[in-house]
């Protein structure tokens, strides 16, 4: 029998009158990967916090390696044998250490010894912890100037310096490119086998397809789901997590509309290969790449971020060189930028303004009815995006990451508009919501071109009319979703591994 590493019983936490942990029962054994999936605002992030002493439980048990276990804060859980990798791996490493230090930093700080004191003993122990973790990086390289993905391994070798019983990953690859995610697979893959007993959290069906030995659905606060026989059953996985079977979102290729947006020999880079591009009214576009394949650049462009190399862009037959942000906007050019934390949520503000607040000076005459108005169509917005939330008052900091993400797609499907660029729209959403919010996408078609950038091929199949395929700074190739033939779209996106690994076709 395994050793249970943590076991939970009863476990309850309530913020005001909203009860988030409903008595929660879970085991988490040594040498195991468990997925823990749940629908946006079930609970994870809360039960997560709880286990590594973010948070106090109002009620309920929690065992250790046999032994209770009430961490009084996050440094108390470390301490005990439990590490978390939260979704900011910032959290996990000090960006202006080198990578030795950062390796070496629990043992620095637990000796007193200070940094830099031995040197060479201190290189050749980082060395070690790299070479036993797979780690293959410039050990006098500044974290700051670090990939991702790096920085997220560093993260994650620094927490296994400390021998963890229990180590929690939240969303792990939400910002790695499909090579690096599966640098990290095969790093689980070790940590497993040393008997760390590992809790993942994802929304992302390939991720769990490849890391699972187990899984956990949680619903409203509850485990909704326990799959453990082997091969484990995603489909009812997910109906477990959502409470109901997906529905389909419905692509009825729009054929005819006029062009709304053209690109013509266009170039993003001094250097770059020049490219065309035509989205035409009520169409849904993806465009797939992965990092560094020039979508955010060319998303910026058409946002007036960055500058236009050569050729020439238009809408409507217009000439259109946006210089800033603002001149494409009044062009009709809007953007829901992708890292929604930092780029969109205003904290201090509730959902509905949140929701409205690129059209609140166009309301702001103060008017009561206007402002009744908002909130009628944010809650309206909310409703159809299914938020999770008690009302559309609620602080923006009080949804869960999901949500938040659902009131930032709303708030630019809301507005007309003639261009919408919508950057990675999935980023942190479940696989209900996923639908959704791709649902809502359609709806919202009409009237506009919809560029929708993102990295995951299966989301792209999801919602868009064409799929366009960018590397290097230009289109690789341009393929219709109806009919689309799986192996050519493939083979466009060379050197794409995990991205594609989830799909079945
Ligand atoms: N600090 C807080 N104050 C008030 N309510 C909160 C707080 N943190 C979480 N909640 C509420 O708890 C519920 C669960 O949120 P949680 O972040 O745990 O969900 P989640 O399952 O992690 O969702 P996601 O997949 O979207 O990240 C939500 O209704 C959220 O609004």
């Amino acid at each position: 029998m395994p050793e249970k590493a943590l076991e939970i019983r009863g476990l309850l936490k309530a913020f005001g009158r909203n009860q988030v942990l409903k008595g929660i029962d879970l085991s988490l054994e040594s040498g195991t990967v468990t997925v823990l999936m749940g629908a946006n605002g079930a609970g994870k992030s809360t039960l997560v916090k709880v286990i590594c002493g973010h948070h106090r439980a109002d009620g309920g048990d929690l065992m250790l390696a046999g032994r209770p276990f009430s961490p009084a804060d996050a440094s108390d859980a470390i301490s005990k044998g439990v590490v978390t990798v939260h979704q900011s791996i910032d959290d996990g490493v000090i960006p202006e250490l080198d990578v030795a230090n950062n390796l070496m930093l629990d043992r620095l700080v637990e000796t007193g010894s200070g940094f830099f004191v031995h040197e060479g003993k201190l290189r050749k122990e980082a060395q070690k912890v790299a070479a036993s973790m797979g780690i293959d990086v410039d050990l006098k390289a500044r974290v700051a100037d670090l990939s991702v993905a790096d920085r997220q391994m560093i993260a994650i070798a620094r927490a296994m310096a400390r021998a963890p019983k229990v180590l929690i990953l939240d969303e792990p690859t939400s910002s790695l490119s499909a090579a690096e995610a599966n640098r990290l697979f095969a790093l689980i893959d070790r940590l497993r086998d040393q008997g760390v007993a590992i809790l993942y959290i994802s929304h992302r069906l390939s991720d769990i397809r490849r890391v699972a030995d187990r899984i956990l659905c949680m619903r409203d606060g509850s485990i909704s789901g326990v799959f453990e026989t082997q091969p484990l059953d995603y489909e009812a996985a997910v109906t477990a997590m959502l409470g109901h079977r997906m529905t389909e979102v419905d692509i009825s290729v729009e054929k005819g509309g006029a062009p709304v947006l053209e690109l013509d020999g266009i170039r993003l880079s001094t250097d770059g290969n020049r490219f065309d591009l035509s989205a035409r009214d009520g169409e849904v576009i993806a465009l797939v790449g992965l990092l560094g394949s020039g979508k955010s650049r060319l998303a910026e462009t058409i946002y007036g971020m960055a500058r236009l190399e050569g050729g020439e862009m238009r809408i409507d037959g217009k000439p259109f060189r946006p210089a800033s942000v603002h001149d494409a906007i009044a062009h009709g050019v809007f953007m829901s930028p992708k890292d929604r934390g930092s780029n969109a949520v205003i904290p201090a503000f509730d959902i509905a303004n949140n929701m409205t607040l690129p059209f609140l000076s166009r309301f702001s005459a103060g008017s009561f009815l206007q402002s009744r108005r908002l909130r009628s169509r944010s809650r309206e917005m909310n409703e159809r995006l299914g938020v999770v939330c008690q009302s559309e008052t609620d602080g923006i900091g009080t949804l869960s990451g999901g949500n938040q993400q659902k009131v930032m797609i709303a708030r630019w499907l809301m507005e007309p508009c003639r261009v919408l660029l919508l950057d990675e729209p999935f980023q942190g959403v479940d696989i209900g919501a996923r639908r959704d919010i791709g649902r809502q996408i359609r709806a919202s078609a009409r009237g506009r071109a919809t560029l929708v950038f993102m990295t995951e091929i299966d989301e792209a199949l999801e919602i868009a009319d064409r799929i366009v395929v960018m590397t290097e700074g230009t289109i690789a190739g341009e393929h219709i979703n109806e009919n689309i033939d799986l192996a050519a779209l493939v083979s466009d996106i060379s050197g794409t591994e995990a991205g594609l690994a989830g799909h079945s076709a």
